[in-house]
């Protein structure tokens, strides 16, 4: 039996209205993604990979087409609190300490006190912040900031977690371990990942479905089933199983700017 829809698009279309005319950020984008999957998105800049996740998140509006979020619109499924989001840039509160932070989605939700400190401290040391949760945004380097503000959206324990590109500025080393332990999260929680990326071993590494997207209009122009084994050493990148959907991924990223 399939897993239960957790994104439904059907001939999704949003444009944006500017000064200059519309700009067709998503066109006509069909796509199903399933409880339990790791779904990447990679493409050049501008094919409306962020896009396509404010559109889940209710941050945007469609222009046409459908979309379901849990069977429910965006905005129902945002009431309903369907999803941890990550920011590529880290939008923590200045004023308030690391803990604090992460604490906040916490008390909106009414957790009693003891509970979001089991949370805080579990999201804390995923993300290898432990004994920084006293600290200031400002006291910590751009990186550690993005890890704080993934243990914010892991603090949260949504079943649907978006990403739009989290590890971007982070140095590879650092990079390759949080890549490690996301999955490890992934699969103990069976949570539904959406990933942003422009890293093709990244989305390689990561998913269980990537979906290449072009620019102008944004659309999908390939979705790639892996089939690569759930559990990942990090030593799989090196497997001709694994060359050869890096393969796929970068043919399809080729043949999106071909006609240009
Ligand atoms: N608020 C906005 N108003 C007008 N145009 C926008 C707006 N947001 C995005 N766009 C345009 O929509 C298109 C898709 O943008 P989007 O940010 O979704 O792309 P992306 O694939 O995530 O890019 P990147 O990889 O650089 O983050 C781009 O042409 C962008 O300039």
């Amino acid at each position: 039996m399939q897993a239960p829809s957790v994104v439904s698009a059907k001939d999704l279309c949003l444009s944006y209205q500017t000064n200059d005319g519309a700009v067709h950020a998503l066109a006509d984008v069909n796509l199903d993604i399933r409880r339990g999957e790791f779904v990447s998105f990679i493409g050049p800049s501008g094919c409306g990979k962020t896009t396509f996740l404010r559109v889940i998140a209710d941050l945007e509006r469609k222009t046409s087409g459908d979309i379901a979020v849990n069977g429910m619109t965006p905005d129902e499924a945002r009431k309903a609190r369907a999803y941890g989001y990550v920011f590529q840039a880290p939008a923590l509160y200045p004023w308030r300490t690391i803990e604090k932070n992460i604490a906040l989605p916490l008390e909106i939700m009414g957790y009693p006190k003891h509970e979001q400190k089991k949370r805080i401290a579990g999201a804390l040391d995923l993300v290898e912040l432990t004994g920084f949760d006293k600290k200031f945004p400002w006291q910590l380097s751009g990186g550690m900031q993005q890890r704080a503000s993934i243990a914010r959206a892991l603090a949260f324990d949504a079943d649907l977690l978006l990403m739009d590109e989290p590890f971007g500025a982070l140095d590879e080393i650092v990079r390759d371990h949080l890549n490690a332990a996301l999955l490890k999260l992934w699969a103990r929680t069976n949570k539904t990942i959406c990933f942003v990326t422009h890293s093709i071993p990244e989305a390689v590494y990561l998913s269980t479905k990537i979906v290449v997207m072009s620019p102008r209009p944004g659309r999908v122009t390939d979705v790639i089933d892996s089939t690569l084994p759930n559990e990942r050493p990090l030593d799989i990148r090196e497997t001709p199983e694994f060359l050869e959907i890096a393969h796929r991924v970068r043919e399809g990223l080729r043949a999106g700017h071909s006609y240009e």
